[in-house]
């Protein structure tokens, strides 16, 4: 997992996740489609893949939860930090954690929408750190924006790229 400039990465292409939680403030299959979505946010530029699974267990396990969740890493109730996630590695590497206090939405203004903050926490799954350059998905601090017209800004699909490489044209 251990790359020379010490980021840590993925040593193979072909990923599996798993959602382990839901939230209760949207219907399942629309947690569903912005996890899916979220992940194609990276594999659209590299040549990765991710294939759901349900039984075993998975590289990327997603779940929500609140405060104390069994990590160390408790979450801070409604507002504040809204997700986190575990680089590349074995065991809760590459895991996802959403703060179940949050109001996740799909699209609205005033809530926070899940398919942005999944697509962050993915690039941390994968290997990124937070990036300084406003208007970064690796931005440390969340802002909306209309997810229907999202595209991956320059400079985290040139991060993403320089671990992974670019898609393959084939
Ligand atoms: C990038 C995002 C998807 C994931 C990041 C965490 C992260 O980097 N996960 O990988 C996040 O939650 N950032 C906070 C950072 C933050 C902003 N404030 C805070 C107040 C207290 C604690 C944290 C914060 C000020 C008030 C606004 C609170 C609501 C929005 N919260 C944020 O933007
Ligand atoms: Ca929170
Ligand atoms: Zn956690
Ligand atoms: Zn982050």
């Amino acid at each position: 997992y251990q790359t020379p400039s010490g980021t840590r990465k993925w040593p193979k292409t072909h990923l599996t996740y798993k959602i382990l939680s839901y939230t209760p403030d949207l219907p399942k299959t629309k947690v569903d489609d912005a996890i899916e979505r979220a992940l194609m946010v990276w594999s659209d530029v590299t040549p990765l893949h991710f294939r759901r699974v349900y039984e075993r267990q998975a590289d990327i396990e997603i779940k929500f939860a609140r405060r104390e969740h069994g990590d160390g890493y408790p979450f801070d109730g409604r507002g504040g930090t809204l997700a986190h996630a575990f680089e590349p590695g074995p065991g809760r590497g590459g895991d996802a954690h959403f703060d179940d206090d949050e109001k996740w939405s799909e699209i609205n203004q005033g809530k926070v929408n899940l398919f942005l903050v999944a697509a962050h926490e993915f690039g941390h799954s994968l290997g990124l750190a937070h990036s300084n350059v406003r208007g970064a998905l690796m931005y440390p601090l969340y802002s909306y924006q209309n997810p229907k017209t999202f595209r991956l800004p320059a400079d985290d699909r040139r991060r993403i790229q320089k671990l992974y490489g670019k898609k393959s044209s084939n």
